[in-house]
């Protein structure tokens, strides 16, 4: 089963949560975890937009899980701890639309093209490799909550006033042509508050990137028909 897969059942369940939430907490910065996440905020923008309660600012998709596989794998790689290694995710929360950007890890470090290939590769399918690990008995369960957790954690700090506070997550963006994109935001009292460029890409993220807008341009849309229809 792939996280499109799970459209039919959580399309529902989100328009049914997001409307509630637009009556009962008009107001919440709303985290959407449920897969898939490309195609599940959309719904949930939609129906906040028909509710009259939509604030771009305050919906984020969580796609915070292929940042910390993207920070351990690269770890591995280059032996040192992942709490010490940050990777940007860019793009959405799904197979190819996740891209990491190799180029802008920190701290600064190279890979060989072999590195890279089987880094993306990783990256893209560790949430499958654990479905398939899983053979049948669900997806990622910890390491889900562990980033739900790392993520939510970061909205507070950032409601809570502090500076800095800079996560990926999918969100309301112009930084493509499409009308939502996962990249870099900085979190505030009002929830999103500046949304990062991409920086400078390599050849390599270049064709990565028209790979995942594709993919995701037909998501996004297949949440907003599911809505509208
Ligand atoms: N974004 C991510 O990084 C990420 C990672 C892993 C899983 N997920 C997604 O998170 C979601 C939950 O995964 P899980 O492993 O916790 O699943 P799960 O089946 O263990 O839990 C789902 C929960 O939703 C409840 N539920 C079912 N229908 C409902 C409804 N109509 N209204 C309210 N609640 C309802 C169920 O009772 C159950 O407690 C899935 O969509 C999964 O794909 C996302
Ligand atoms: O891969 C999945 O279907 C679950 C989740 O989105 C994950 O990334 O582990």
């Amino acid at each position: 089963m792939t996280r499109d897969d799970l459209f039919n059942i959580n399309a529902g369940i989100v328009r049914t949560l997001s409307e509630a939430i637009a009556k009962c907490c008009p107001n919440a910065i709303v985290n959407v975890i449920s897969n898939p996440v490309n195609s599940t905020v959309p719904i949930a923008a939609e129906v906040f937009k028909k509710a009259g309660t939509f604030d771009p600012k305050k919906l984020l998709g969580v796609t915070m899980l292929d940042v910390v596989r993207a920070n351990t794998f690269v770890a591995e790689v280059l032996g040192l701890d992942p709490r010490d290694v940050n990777v940007p995710v860019v793009g959405g929360h799904a197979g190819v639309t996740i891209l990491p950007l190799l180029s802008q890890v920190k701290p600064p470090c190279s890979f060989t093209p072999k590195e890279v290939d089987y880094l993306t590769d990783r990256i893209q399918n560790g949430g499958t490799e654990v479905v398939e690990a899983k053979a049948g008995a669900g997806s990622a369960t910890l390491s889900m909550a562990y980033a739900a957790v790392k993520f939510a954690d970061a909205c507070l700090r950032g409601l809570r006033g502090d500076a800095s506070v800079v996560e990926c997550a999918f969100v309301a963006s112009q930084v493509t042509e499409l009308p939502f994109f996962a990249s870099k935001v900085r979190l505030g009292r009002t929830g999103v508050e500046e949304i990062y460029p991409l920086g400078p890409l390599n050849e390599y993220e270049r064709a990565g990137l028209e790979r995942a807008k594709k993919e995701l341009e037909s998501s996004i849309q297949k949440g907003v028909s599911f809505v509208r229809k």
